[in-house]
Order: structure tokens, then C-alpha cells, then sequence
């Protein structure tokens, strides 16, 4: 049986979620998509960081270990902000290796010129895990724009920001300790003030935005507002409604308009028993009529779940493709 190499970047939270997920699944991986999958390098910033690391790939600090490795077939990204992550996944895919990526505040600014370079060089990239953690979004909205168009989307995409206005209203907990809570289970980014502030909503609309709409909103048309400044005693007085960090990417009269604030939910809405680190999306569309979607949004392995379901169907596709050119190619 022939072996898919694979490279990791980054082993915090989702690498380590990555590669004790491949690791148990093997036998399930090898029978969906008939390969050994055999994680051979992850790269980290730090060694440091890894003194007590054990397992049988290899560390380093070097990309260069993975960009000049001929062997390697798969590069997983999962590590933090838009540079260094742009440039190792462009030279990755210059030497011909699929890109799966989980990071979205990079692939927000440069997921078109990344799949622009991947059809250049016969490569794919997939980007699940940058939006909506462990939900299949991305896919479904692939699928489902085959046929119909989407006009409106609502949806909940930090699961940090959920996890802390339901445990401040449930709970009772003070706004810090939510937050310090999100931060031990693995769901809060390196810098926290992204989840808070609505800065991490706002990469995973704009990826979504390209995906629905083939473009961003203009800056005039986009609205942030994160949960910061919100109380216990806020969130009490808005009962029975629910205080919701809410997502509206909506197109209006040719615009596209994004609005990402806190919105005080009935028990009508779509989104309203969306509690805890759950994320929804709740999308209309014109055919199919609405549709919701909802899962958990953060954490170590809704998040490799995702990225390992990239890993298979990139699998699966090249393996479709491969009879077909062999059809193709002239018979001399
Ligand atoms: N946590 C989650 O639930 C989710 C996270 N994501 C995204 O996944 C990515 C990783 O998140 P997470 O695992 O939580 O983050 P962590 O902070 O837990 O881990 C980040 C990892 O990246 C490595 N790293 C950072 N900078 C560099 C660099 N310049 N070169 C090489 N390695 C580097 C770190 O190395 P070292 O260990 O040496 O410090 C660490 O191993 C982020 O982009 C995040 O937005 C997406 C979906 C869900
Ligand atoms: N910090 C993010 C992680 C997943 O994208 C979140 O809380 O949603």
C-alpha cells in the first residue's frame, strides 16, 4: 500500500489535534482513501516549547525541511497570522504540494492569490477549518451554489465570543473567568483580543463574502463590533431574549453589506439555542429555501476533523482525476 506523506505547521492546540487524530484514525483513513497516511515533519517556532515532545515525525524550525522535501504530498497549516503562513504555502505549492489550512486571518487576505497559485501549479487548497471550526460550511456552500444563489447569511462564527456570553448568562461567571475558560479549553486565539473584539468573525465573513458573493464588501460597507463592553447584568436584562455576537452578510441592491455586533435574539430566531462553543449558519437561498447549520466552532478536534475531511476529499479527487488522464493521454 503506497504512503501519503503529510507536513505539519504548527503543533499548538490544532497540530496536536491534527496529529493524534491521524494517528488513531489510521485504519479508518487507510480504508477510505487506500493509503498509509504517515505524518513525516511538523514545523513549530520554538523547540523549546516541545521539550517533552515523543512522537516519531520530525520537529524543526526549518520550512525549508518541508518546502525542499519532494516526498511530502500534503502540507496542514495551523499556525498563527498572515505572514509567515502566506509566504511558506505560496512555496509550497510552487513545489507542487496540496495546502490545507486552518488559519483564517491569513487566508482572509490571501485566499484568492492561494487559489490562483494552486490552479497555476495543478495543486489544491482547502480551507475548512478557517471558518466556522468543525461545521462543513464550507462544503455545503460549495455544493449548494451549483444551483442556487445565496443572498442572505446569518451565523454565529466565534466560538470563544458564544462560549463566554453563555457561560456569563447561565453560569454566571464574570466576563475574565469565561474568557480564561475558552482560553484552557483551546478555543480562544493566541492573541484573544481577535475573539473579543470581533476580529476573527469579521477573517471568517470575509471568506465567506468571497466564497458566496466572489467578493469582499467595501470597507464603508463593513461594521465591526465585538463583546468587550458587555455585562452579566446586560445579558440578564435582555431576557427571555439572548444577546448573540451575530454575523449579517447580506447583498443589497449590488452591495454587500457585513455587519458583525452583539443583536438581542427572540426564541424564533434561527440562531437562538446556538449556546456554549457551538457556531451556526444559518444561510437563505433561493431554490433550496433556508437552511441551518450548526456545530462546535473552536477546539482541538471539531477543528482537525475538518481539516482531516480536506485531507480525504483532496485524496479522493486526485484519485478520480488520475483514470480520467490516463484515458486522455494518447495511446502510442
Ligand atoms: N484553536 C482553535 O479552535 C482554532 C484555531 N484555528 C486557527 O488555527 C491556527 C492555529 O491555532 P492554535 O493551534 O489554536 O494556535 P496555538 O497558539 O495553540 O499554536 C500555534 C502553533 O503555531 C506555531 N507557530 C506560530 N508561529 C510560527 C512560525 N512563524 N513558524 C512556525 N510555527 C509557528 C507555534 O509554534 P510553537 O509551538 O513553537 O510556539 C504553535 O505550535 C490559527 O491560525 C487559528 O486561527 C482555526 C480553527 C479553530
Ligand atoms: N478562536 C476561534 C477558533 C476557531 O476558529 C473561535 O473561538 O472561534
Amino acid at each position: 500500500m503506497s504512503t501519503l506523506h503529510v507536513a505539519l505547521l504548527g503543533f499548538g492546540t490544532v497540530g496536536k489535534g491534527i496529529y493524534e487524530t491521524i494517528g488513531k484514525q489510521q485504519d479508518h483513513l487507510r480504508a477510505v482513501i487506500g493509503k498509509e497516511v504517515k505524518v513525516s515533519t511538523i514545523v513549530v517556532k520554538d523547540l523549546g516549547h516541545h521539550a517533552d515532545y515523543q512522537g516519531s515525525a520530525k520537529l524543526t524550525t526549518d520550512m525549508q525541511e518541508i518546502i525542499q522535501d519532494q516526498k511530502i504530498d500534503v502540507v496542514m497549516e495551523a499556525i498563527v497570522g498572515k505572514q509567515p503562513a502566506f509566504d511558506y504555502l505560496q512555496q509550497c505549492i510552487i513545489q507542487g504540494k496540496h495546502v490545507i489550512t486552518a488559519n483564517k486571518e491569513m487566508f482572509a487576505a490571501y485566499g484568492c492569490a492561494l487559489q490562483k497559485l494552486a490552479e497555476k501549479h495543478h495543486t489544491k487548497i482547502a480551507y475548512e477549518a478557517t471558518t466556522a471550526g468543525g461545521i462543513p460550511i464550507i462544503a455545503t456552500i460549495q455544493q449548494l451554489l451549483q444551483a442556487n444563489h445565496i443572498n442572505n447569511i446569518q451565523a454565529i462564527l466565534n466560538g470563544t465570543s458564544n462560549f463566554i456570553l453563555t457561560a456569563m448568562r447561565t453560569d454566571h461567571l464574570s466576563f475574565d473567568k469565561a474568557l480564561e475558560k475558552a482560553q484552557e479549553l483551546g478555543y480562544a486565539e493566541a492573541d484573544p483580543t481577535n475573539d473579543i473584539d470581533g476580529h476573527d468573525a469579521y477573517f471568517k465573513a470575509m471568506i465567506l463574502s468571497e466564497l458566496v458573493f466572489g467578493r469582499k464588501p467595501a470597507p464603508e460597507n463593513i461594521q465591526v463590533t465585538g463583546i468587550r463592553d458587555i455585562s452579566s447584568d446586560f445579558l440578564q436584562s435582555a431576557c427571555p431574549k439572548r444577546i448573540k455576537h451575530l454575523v449579517t452578510l447580506a447583498r443589497t441592491d449590488g452591495d454587500i453589506i457585513c455587519r458583525i455586533e452583539p443583536q438581542a435574539l427572540s426564541e424564533t430566531h434561527p440562531l437562538f439555542a446556538v449556546e456554549g462553543v457551538d457556531n451556526a449558519v444559518h444561510l437563505q437561498t433561493d431554490i433550496l429555501g433556508n437552511l441551518t447549520l450548526t456545530g462546535p466552532g473552536a477546539g482541538a478536534l471539531p477543528t482537525a476533523s475538518a481539516m482531516i475531511e480536506d485531507l480525504c476529499t483532496i485524496v479522493k479527487e486526485e484519485q478520480a482525476v488520475l483514470p480520467i488522464e490516463k484515458a486522455l493521454a494518447p495511446h502510442y
